[in-house]
């Protein structure tokens, strides 16, 4: 029998591993993970997903995977984009409606950019997916798939544990009628940004990518 393929996905987000995860999984891809913190650049996504990538195969000196997560409002040209995070810290899901109130526009696209790379100095190959939908008031649970339980136990036990770096926009965006928050784990990873992208890097995978 063939040896599985394997990736070592870099990333501190806990809700990112376990839908990347349950995504390639089932395709028979095994996923390690590193919980590195990585230098975020200011530039295009496929410059922040390409520096990241750049600088996990030089800590890890082997193969890596990571992933950039954005949401580009139409109507601010793009923005918060990469810096999604530090808005969703700084003005949470009320701010990024307040962002948008001065536009009848609400229309938003979620970005995944996956970078591979196959140790230091090696190129780095991109896969991205992306999903078209809009910003709405806050609907479903407001953390990215965190559940209370997990929570409560992060704080009890592990006081450095970074509270705020879960919090994502899944109760925000809306696509076709749903707010990620409000779906099924397994309905967005058929939809979403992030399962578009791994469905290019498993074809990249099964066409012998990484051998
Ligand atoms: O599917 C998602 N649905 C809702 N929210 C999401 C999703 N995916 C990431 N997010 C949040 C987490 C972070 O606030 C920002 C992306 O920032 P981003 O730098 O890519 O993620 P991160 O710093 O948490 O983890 P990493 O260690 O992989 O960089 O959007
Ligand atoms: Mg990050």
């Amino acid at each position: 029998m063939a040896t599985p393929h394997k990736v070592n996905f870099i990333t501190g987000n806990a809700n990112k591993l376990s839908e990347v995860r349950a995504i390639l999984e089932p395709t028979g891809i095994v996923v390690s993970n590193q919980a590195l913190d990585l230098p975020e650049i200011q530039g295009s996504l496929e410059d922040v997903t390409r520096e990241k990538c750049r600088v996990a195969a030089d800590l890890v000196k082997g193969p890596v995977l990571v992933e950039d997560t954005c949401l580009c409002f139409n109507a601010l040209n793009g923005l918060p984009g990469p810096y999604i995070k530090w808005f969703m810290k700084s003005i949470g899901h009320v701010g990024l409606n307040n962002l948008l109130a001065a536009y009848d526009d609400k229309s938003a696209q979620a970005v995944a950019t996956f970078g591979f790379c196959k140790g230091p100095g090696q190129e780095v190959l991109l896969f991205q997916g992306r999903t078209d939908g809009k910003v709405v008031q806050a609907r479903g649970p407001t953390h990215f798939d965190l559940k209370l339980r997990r929570l409560l136990f992060r704080v009890i036990y592990d006081e450095a544990f970074e509270l705020i770096i879960h919090l994502g926009w899944d109760a925000v965006f809306e696509y076709e009628g749903e707010t990620y928050a409000e779906m099924d784990k397994g309905k967005k990873n058929k939809i979403s940004h992030r399962g578009k992208a791994l469905d290019e890097l498993r074809r990249w995978i099964e066409n012998g990518g990484m051998n």
